[in-house]
């Protein structure tokens, strides 16, 4: 199965790159220069040449809070950059798997968001988001929206590795406790994206196989003062010095962008339709710190 896949830096598609071989995927990363999303003139072409079985859309312009003043660039690659993929793949026959994230949501919800419930974006990047679903959507394309939240990886930037940066000088950080959501691993969002993408080119004929997904992590809520708690002391479990979480409000961090009070996915339907179902945050957790401080068998006090 050759996958072609949009973001060749990306923690999403790192993670794909180190996944893909296992599952007897060929990953062909693009990027840029050869091929920049705000101006998907050449996608066709790029596309056609590398005759790809699964196309996947995760590049994306993800600085949520330089979107607000960098509306128009963030439109331009998180809505027409995807428009003009999925144009290509429906030129070509080819599915096309794409990325999106719970940010179209408002968080106003106490439960799990369903796929079908209510768009409304809070921020220039989850709207710019949307907008890149509603173009995929539309291109005639044979198409997966898979919307996933809060990734982390051994790579890149996020979230958990700006938690062990700031451990490195800092013996307590306030992070936010009343913005609720799930920690994922991009290692195991490539393995969904796998799986889905084995299904898509096994069964070319269903069509129950198409539309949006919700994939996130399984295990209990978390805001992002939980994971910032988990990080560290996964940290101290392995050897590391002890931070403490002051835990705060979203009214004692402000930022540019608002972002959702509650945005927790529920992933019912990928796992009946996909059969997939991704790993306890606080597991997948504990696989990353292995490789981004040591093994907790490694721990000084064993
Ligand atoms: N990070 C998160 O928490 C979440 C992410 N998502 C979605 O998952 C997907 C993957 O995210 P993630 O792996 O974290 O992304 P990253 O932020 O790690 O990487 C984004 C990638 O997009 C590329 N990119 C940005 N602008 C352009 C452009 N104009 N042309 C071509 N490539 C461009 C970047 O390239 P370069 O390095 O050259 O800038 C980079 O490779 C995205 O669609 C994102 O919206 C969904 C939910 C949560
Ligand atoms: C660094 C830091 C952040 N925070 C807060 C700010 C914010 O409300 C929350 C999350 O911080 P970040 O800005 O790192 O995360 P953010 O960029 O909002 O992450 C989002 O990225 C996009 C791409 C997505 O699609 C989303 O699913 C989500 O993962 O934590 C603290 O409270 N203390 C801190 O020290």
């Amino acid at each position: 199965m050759r996958i072609v896949v949009t973001g060749k830096s990306g923690q999403v598609v790192t993670a794909l790159i180190e996944r893909g071989p296992a599952a007897g995927a060929e990953i062909l990363p693009i990027g840029r220069p050869e091929l920049d999303l705000a101006d998907p003139e050449n996608a066709f072409e790029l596309l056609a040449a590398l005759a790809p079985d699964v196309i996947v859309s995760a590049a994306a312009y993800t600085a949520v809070d330089k979107a607000e003043s960098e509306a128009e660039l963030a439109y331009a690659v998180n809505a027409r950059g995807p428009e003009g993929i999925a144009a290509a793949a429906a030129r070509l026959n080819v599915p096309v798997i794409h990325i999106s994230t719970d940010y179209v949501f408002d968080g106003s919800k106490t439960s799990p968001w369903l796929e079908d419930d209510k768009v409304a974006p809070l921020g220039v990047y989850g709207a710019s988001k949307l907008a890149g679903e509603a173009a995929v959507l539309a291109s005639g394309a044979r198409a997966v929206i898979l919307r996933t939240a809060w990734v982390y990886a051994p790579f890149g930037a996020n979230f958990a590795r700006t938690m062990l940066r700031l451990a490195e000088n800092r013996d307590e950080v306030g992070v936010v406790a009343d913005q609720i959501g799930a920690p994922t691993s991009a290692l195991d969002i490539a393995d969904a994206i796998l799986k889905v993408a084995r299904n898509l080119a096994d069964h070319k004929d269903d069509p129950k196989l198409e539309g949006i997904f919700h994939l996130g992590a399984s295990g209990p809520d978390a805001s992002w003062a939980d994971f910032a708690e988990a990080v560290f002391s996964g940290l101290a479990e392995r050897g590391g010095k002890r931070v403490h979480v002051k835990r705060i409000g979203t009214v004692d961090y402000p930022t540019p962008a608002q972002r959702p009070h509650y945005s927790r996915l529920s992933t019912e339907k990928l796992a009946r339709v996909h059969a997939v179902t991704l790993p306890d945050w606080r597991d997948a957790l504990s696989v990353i710190l292995d490789r981004l401080v040591g093994p907790a068998s490694m721990r000084r006090d064993d």
